[in-house]
């Protein structure tokens, strides 16, 4: 069975004066250990498509299937992992990377150690009782992915999480984050805006249409490049092609 199943869905934003059809007839299906990149125009859905996945607002038609259940009873199950680092200010690192332990009932000795684990083994050593603030923005998104992963959600979602980044901090965390979700071989499925990243981190890249959201295309990424880390990837030979037909299929988005 597919870890998600996308069926049929439909999403308009319906207000007092209007109504805004963000996706239309999407379906797509999801295994195990898989990551996906979705890539489009801006406003063609794909943060709409995060939220109906992460059960936090009902498509107005068609299912999400997580593990065959129904998103919405699957909340829990999904980490989500943003722009913005999202840490709470006045608490400590711990007390932020453990927070999601303790909202779902899962915090006890064990998982706190696993999660401290988890975050020196990125490298953040020696913060636990540091406060945001005295972190780097790097420092914070790594943060930020081990207050994700700590509750061992089945799907993350990662919503431009290095967009906020300079370039040579984004490419590190490419790598930890890759590498990371690799180990825990967890499914993943990544918003961007940056070909270069999808190609470089993605087993497929979904290709959206402009609003409302469609697929128009997905493009498997070859072995090759799968088999590199996403700073390998960059410097393969079989790079470049591929960016070359995704911009176009996207150029040839834009101008429709
Ligand atoms: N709460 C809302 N109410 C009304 N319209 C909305 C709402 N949220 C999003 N939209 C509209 O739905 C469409 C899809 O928005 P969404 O944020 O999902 O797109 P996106 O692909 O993630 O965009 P971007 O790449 O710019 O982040 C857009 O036209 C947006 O204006």
């Amino acid at each position: 069975m597919p870890i998600l199943t996308i069926d049929q869905v439909m999403h308009a934003y319906v207000t007092n004066q209007s109504a805004v059809l963000a996706l239309d007839h999407l379906s797509l299906t999801v295994e195990r250990g898989e990551f996906l990149s979705f890539l489009g125009p801006s406003g063609c859905g794909k943060t709409t498509l995060l939220s109906i996945i992460a059960g936090l607002i009902e498509p107005t038609k068609g299912r999400v299937l997580i593990e065959g259940k129904e998103a919405k009873s699957m909340r829990q199950t999904i980490g989500y992992m943003l722009q913005h680092d999202y840490l709470f200010p006045w608490k400590t690192i711990e007390q932020n990377v453990t927070l999601g332990l303790k909202l779902t009932g899962k915090y006890s000795e064990k998982t706190r150690k696993q999660t401290l684990a988890l975050l020196h083994q990125i490298g953040l050593r020696d913060v636990d009782d540091r406060y945001p603030y005295e972190l780097s923005g790097g420092m914070r998104q790594r943060a930020a992915l081990v207050r994700t992963l700590a509750t061992d959600p089945k799907i993350l979602l990662l919503d431009e999480p290095f967009s906020a980044l300079d370039y040579q901090t984004k490419l590190k965390l490419e790598d930890l984050v890759w590498e990371t979700l690799k180990q825990y071989r967890k499914t993943a499925l990544l918003v961007t805006h940056d070909i270069g990243e999808a190609i470089a981190m993605s087993d497929r890249i979904v290709l959206f249409t402009a609003r409302p959201g469609k697929i128009k295309r997905i493009v498997s990424v070859p072995d090759s490049l799968k088999a590199c880390t996403p700073f390998q990837a960059r410097q393969h030979p079989d790079f470049s092609p591929i960016f070359q037909m995704i911009w176009k299929e996207l150029e040839s988005i834009e101008q429709t």
